[in-house]
């Protein structure tokens, strides 16, 4: 049984005043049993859901779920099914059965993948899209998807099913259908209790009980059939207008007292019960009576003892939902046209364009390395050399903007609703580390490998440069995950991105030349200035260096300490990375 006792939850709006979500819900549910919530929109459903699922915590009040305060502990995030309303929490690109088998791979360990093939086949079989199975995400009607996340949150055979307007903009056919089904999904467990929260009034005799929900108040909760008696409607229809007559403080005031008298009606005998409708006592209305029939499932507190639950199955390990992770980023990749079209013209054309810079004026730096040092040859090799490697450093930051930017806003709905299913936090960084490093280190090093083929090699130690080239990559790629996961739309991530990386070229100290003072607060943050300077350090005991020195007037910083710096940069990025994700949950 579910029973919530007096559920409040306010939200504090900055230079408003706080608004009541939810204001002393009560209400219970027994197992076996679909509820619908039915309410407008901004009456709570959502908060009530969230707080269902554990999303977010009550204000106030209890919610008992199988005698368990979820308040004190949690539930097993394997004992909920949770259904978002959006259809963005589904990964496009993957198939159906793809994206069960991922379900499975990240909520249910120790399965064989024999195990998880036959438990994919039940559950698209259950939700009815086992003629889909192999069609890609993207294919599927709005119906389909909907079956689709069902079938996700069943992946662990949860004893509450919560689902978010699940049956909410479709034509009247298939909301029918999505209302049977849910019923059907209610059946086929021993206690499950499943809930739905929608705006739709309709299909309401599908549903065991229903409650409405009006700005935060409970107005009724009862059997369909109940609803136009109790406010004295004709049709379900004029529900809403008529919610819209009264405060939603009275019709939560109306309900608490007349509620007892419905709660007993509903567990009836054979005899039923006369009840009065409130407007006959509170507006005078025509006196109409309902007989409730006695076969009524009870709504009250005492209902019969529970059926056992099976046991939720365990997590897999971090390591196991990080590992998968990788590999379906990497799926995504390969089946994302576009995705890897961009990534490999980014490969090419990086090397391209330094080469393109560096080439015209490639003879100074082969007339130093034969041994020319006339002013004449050495201002002009020292400027290719460092402008050549300021570049290189400005096309890491572009790799990093591309490569960690929209990777985890572009995807949060998706995140939530894993994160939801057990997905931890750190294996979902880990799988985005290992997704992104591989390629920002092979961005980088056949940027920098390029160049010293096409240079005949700068001068200096090419090694180090190389190192601190992936670094710098490495690094603000980090940066650029960080900035995503704080952010709520992959636009917003990609332009905060792109305004680092552009403060990065402006405060780099390469072309600025910070007086010393300024410098020393600035370029601690810069990462483009620890990968630039240090490159440049490589450069020290070859006739470029001095030139270089007078030519840029600023602090560089030794190759092991800008490999210090990039290192902490990069462990900043992941740090501020895992807050963004633990603040999402
Ligand atoms: N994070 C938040 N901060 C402030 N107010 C919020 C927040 N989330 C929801 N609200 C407000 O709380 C009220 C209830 O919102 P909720 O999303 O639960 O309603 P709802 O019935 O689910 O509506 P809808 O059907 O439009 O999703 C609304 O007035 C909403 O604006």
């Amino acid at each position: 049984m579910l029973e919530l006792i007096s559920v409040s939850h306010i939200f504090t709006r900055p230079a408003k005043e706080a608004l009541t979500a939810l204001d002393h819900v009560s209400f219970s549910v027994p197992a076996g049993h679909l509820l619908a919530v039915i309410g407008s929109t901004g009456s709570g459903k959502s908060t009530l859901l969230h707080l269902l699922a554990g999303l977010q915590h009550p204000g106030g009040g209890t919610v008992l779920f199988r005698g368990k305060d979820l308040g004190q502990a949690a539930l097993h995030p394997n004992e909920i099914g949770y259904v978002p309303a959006s259809d963005h929490v589904l990964s496009e690109v993957l198939t159906v059965r793809e994206s069960v088998m991922s379900a499975l791979m990240l909520r249910v360990a120790g399965q064989t993948k024999d195990e998880r093939v036959d438990r994919a086949s039940h559950l698209l079989v259950g939700v009815g899209l086992e003629n889909v199975a192999s069609h890609r995400v993207s294919t599927l009607s709005p119906t389909q998807k909907r079956r689709l996340k069902l079938a996700l949150a069943l992946v662990s055979d949860p004893s509450l099913v919560i689902c978010d307007e699940f049956t909410d903009g479709l034509d009247a056919k298939s909301q029918s259908e999505m209302a049977a089904l849910l019923k059907f999904i209610t059946t086929d467990h021993p206690a499950r209790v499943v809930i739905h929260a929608t705006q739709m009034a309709a299909n309401l005799a599908a549903y065991d009980t229903v409650v409405i929900l009006h700005e935060g108040h409970v107005c009724f909760h009862g059997p369909s059939r109940a609803v136009t008696h109790y406010f004295s409607i004709q049709a379900i229809e004029e529900l809403y207008p008529r919610l819209a007559k009264r405060p939603a403080s009275r019709w939560g005031e109306s309900w608490m007292r007349h509620r007892d008298s419905y709660y007993a009606a509903f567990k009836l005998g054979s005899a039923g019960e006369s009840l009065k409708a409130p407007d006959e006592e509170e507006d005078g209305a025509d006196s109409q009576r309902i007989t409730l029939p006695a076969n009524e499932k009870p709504a009250a507190p005492e209902a019969p003892a529970e059926p056992p639950a099976p046991a939720a199955p365990p997590l897999p390990s971090l390591q196991a939902q990080a590992q998968h992770l990788i590999q379906r980023r990497w799926t995504i990749l390969r089946r994302n046209q576009r995705e890897w079209t961009s990534q490999l013209i980014l490969l090419v054309l990086a090397p391209v364009v330094a080469a393109l810079l560096l080439l015209p004026n490639d003879h100074y730096l082969s007339e130093v390395t034969s041994g020319d040092t006339s002013p004449a040859v050495l201002w002009p090799a020292a400027y290719t050399c460092a402008m050549g490697w300021l570049l290189q450093i400005l096309l890491a930051l572009v790799f990093g903007v591309r490569n960690g930017a929209r990777e985890i806003a572009g995807e949060r709905p998706l995140y939530r609703r894993e994160l939801a299913g057990g997905l931890r936090p750190t294996a979902y960084l880990l799988g985005k580390l290992g997704f992104i490093l591989p390629i920002v280190i092979l961005q980088t090093f056949l940027l920098g490998l390029t160049v010293e083929i096409l240079t005949g090699g700068l001068p200096g130690f090419a090694l180090p440069r190389l190192l601190l080239l992936c670094l710098t990559g490495i690094a603000f790629s980090s940066l650029c995950l960080a900035v995503s996961a704080h952010c709520r739309t992959a636009e917003r991530a990609h332009s905060q991105a792109w305004t680092l990386a552009f403060a990065n070229l402006f405060l780099c100290g390469a072309l600025l030349g910070f007086p010393r003072v300024l410098g020393s607060v600035l370029h601690p943050l810069v990462t483009a200035h620890y990968g630039w300077s240090g490159g440049i350090e490589t450069l020290k005991g070859t006739p470029l260096f001095e030139p270089l020195t007078l030519l840029v007037r600023t602090w560089f910083a030794t190759p092991t300490l800008a490999v210090i710096v990039l290192l902490i940069h990069f462990g900043i990025g992941v740090l501020l990375t895992l807050r963004g994700l633990r603040k999402t949950h």
